[in-house]
């Protein structure tokens, strides 16, 4: 920490920025975060002060080659499910026959995700001062936690509640991110803004704490430009404090296909993403010339400049962010800063639920890879700061899953479980199937054909979830090691990554945008959505250039694909021809609208 100072004060001196790690930051000392896994008794939890017997503790730390512990991953806690009740949703997705919902259905209004009567908050630190001693505030910290946990459970029965955060940890370290920033960038993903969009926390930040949140709506490649702008109005007009941002660190890339996510890892370029210039825009906006905001400026031209000189950035030539990672200490005793940008210094929290990009924001922001980037949902390391330039600081938060009244199947889809680690993920394949063209997607024979009746023309048998499952088993080969049956559930899991990575996109909508579609299909702003995703320009570049990376091999660290246990790499990569496109339904015809989004993947990619 001593050597971190100094650091610091010379970059404010010099303007001199150095990415440092701790030296002693391996978990040995009193008060890294492995102390709190000593403390927990147990070499792989990251403590809960909290946990009962009915928390399932996800992510279970891996180990890496050297089977050593990994002190950088964050554990998720969540409710234990019923037996009884997975079981039933198993029984259901072998019975229940799959029905396209109308399009009014795939319309979410915040309200219900949130509903302002059922007291949805987040819990919130109690109040403390120096007298307290360290072990006399974490118990009134554990208390208030319980006693918002019984509030909460007792205005909303069982079973109704999402997936929610139960370690209070990490409740922690968002008290610590809200206290220690000026501004918030919360970040959402695009094809699903309201279910992570807690408006207790907005209310919290903008009333309570007086401060300013910006309102990142992140991965916008992976909807369609109406679409985008539709979910911007709406969340301007239900929260009219926010500054509304939208922000794609895959700018220009096609639609994904299972070849291209290898390539979109290998190629991940922090100074393509569309949107930091906006955020710059928005800060300048809040802070209305009290901070120098010059510096982030002129890093923001340097890293467009530097990405157009070279075409790619070498950590040689790219400037290098300090990272100062917090001990877990450092969340206790501290007193909330009542001075906005103290020393003249910016600093922004993100926070946003697993899996939304944080990281990926993050890593666009600081120009050059810092942050580890998994698909894996609560991965962000612990507590760090990243000092952007002498005036812009950022803090990082873990992956934070608010409770919402939100479907489960429905959260899984928006990526917030490791796939890998779910129950049961055949209700979630049909709720999914229910909501997007699957069949004409992924062109599945019912399993219940014969292979002599596929041609023929006779009735399409109805599907369950279960039928699906075993169809894409057949199709990509994925057999159980034993009987060498159909593997329905390692399919079931390859299905629900197409969707969280986009693939196999399903996009929610604002309520009324059905109605208002032509509207938005016409709307001005629409060039600059399509400026941002980077799709202005026609994709043949961008295909020319794949094809000249035919062959090469992925750059990505080892280690972090060990890490990813929720990936499918053998799964998802032996079928590099297939792709999957944006799937169209029976009323996606953009009219007036003369770039259709939806062909840019075309259906028949899929052969
Ligand atoms: N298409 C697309 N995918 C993105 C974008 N940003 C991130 N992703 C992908 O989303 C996944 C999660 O990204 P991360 O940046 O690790 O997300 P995070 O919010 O830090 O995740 P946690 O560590 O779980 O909290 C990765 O597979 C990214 O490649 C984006 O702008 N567009």
């Amino acid at each position: 920490r001593h050597a971190l100072k100094v650091f610091s004060t010379k970059l404010k001196e010099n303007f001199l920025v150095l990415v440092c790690d701790l030296p002693g930051d391996t978990g040995s000392g009193p008060s890294s975060r492995n102390a709190s896994v000593e403390r927990g008794g147990e070499r792989q939890s990251d403590t809960s002060d909290s946990e009962t017997t009915d928390i399932r503790r996800i992510n279970q730390q891996p180990f890496n080659r050297e089977g050593r512990y990994d002190p950088n991953r964050f554990r998720l806690h969540f409710e234990k499910e019923g037996k009884e009740e997975v079981e039933k949703r198993k029984k259901l997705a072998r019975e229940k026959v799959l029905q396209q919902v109308s399009d009014k259905e795939l319309e979410v209004d915040i309200n219900d995700i949130y509903p302002s009567e059922k007291g949805l908050g987040f819990p919130r630190r109690p109040s403390w001062n120096y007298e307290m001693t360290r072990e006399s505030l974490l118990r009134k910290e554990e208390k208030s936690y319980r006693d918002y946990l019984d509030d909460l459970h007792s205005r909303n029965p069982p079973g109704s509640l999402s997936h929610f955060e139960h370690n209070l940890e990490t409740w922690r370290q968002l008290w610590r991110v809200l206290e220690m920033s000026d501004v918030i960038l919360l970040i959402v993903d695009i094809r699903h803004p309201v279910l992570q969009f807690p408006p207790d926390l907005y209310h919290y930040i903008t009333g309570e704490l007086q401060k300013h949140v910006v309102l990142v709506l992140n991965k916008a490649d992976l909807c369609p430009p109406p679409l985008v702008i539709a979910w911007k109005h709406y969340m301007a007009s239900q929260f009219p404090h926010l500054e509304i941002v939208c922000f794609t660190s895959h700018r220009g890339q096609p639609y994904s296909t299972v070849l291209q996510k290898k390539r979109m890892r290998r190629k991940a370029d922090w100074s393509q993403a569309g949107g930091p210039l906006d955020i710059l825009k928005s800060c300048q906006e809040i802070t209305s010339g009290r901070v120098d905001l010059s510096s982030w400026e002129q890093k923001i031209q340097r890293d467009a400049v530097s990405e157009r000189l070279d075409g790619e950035r070498t950590d040689e030539g790219a400037e290098s962010v300090l990272v100062e990672h917090q001990s877990d200490s450092a969340l206790e005793m501290s007193s909330p800063s009542q001075e906005l940008y103290k020393d003249g210094v910016l600093t922004l929290g993100c926070i946003g639920f697993p899996n939304v990009g944080k990281s990926s924001v993050i890593n666009s922001l600081v120009g050059r890879k810092v942050v580890s980037v998994s698909r894996t949902p609560g991965h962000t390391k612990y507590f760090q700061t990243y000092y952007l330039t002498p005036t812009v600081k950022l803090c990082d938060c873990p992956g934070l899953v608010f409770p919402s009244r939100v479907n489960k199947q429905l959260q899984i889809l928006a990526g917030i479980y490791p796939v890998s680690q779910l129950q049961e993920p055949y209700s979630s394949v049909g709720y999914l199937c229910e909501r997007t063209p699957f069949l004409s997607i992924l062109k599945l024979k019912h399993p219940s054909l014969q292979e002599n009746e596929r041609n023929q023309e006779s009735e399409e048998p109805s599907w369950t979830a279960w039928d699906v499952c075993e169809a894409w088993a057949e199709r990509r080969g994925y057999k159980t090691a034993k009987a060498a049956r159909n593997d329905v559930y390692r399919a079931a899991n390859s299905l629900l990554r197409l969707a969280i990575d986009g693939r196999l996109c399903l996009c929610l909508r604002p309520p009324g945008y059905s109605c208002l579609r032509e509207h938005w299909e016409n709307h001005p702003d629409l060039p600059e959505i399509m400026a941002l995703q980077g799709r202005a320009t026609e994709e043949e570049g961008t295909a020319e250039r794949d094809d000249e990376e035919d062959g090469e091999s992925s750059t990505e660290p080892e280690e972090e694909r060990d890490r990813d246990a929720d990936d499918d790499e053998d799964g998802d990569g032996d079928d590099e021809d297939e792709g999957f496109g944006h799937p169209r339904r029976s009323d996606d015809k953009p009219s007036g609208f003369t770039v259709n989004m939806y062909n840019v993947l075309r259906e028949n990619e899929c052969e």
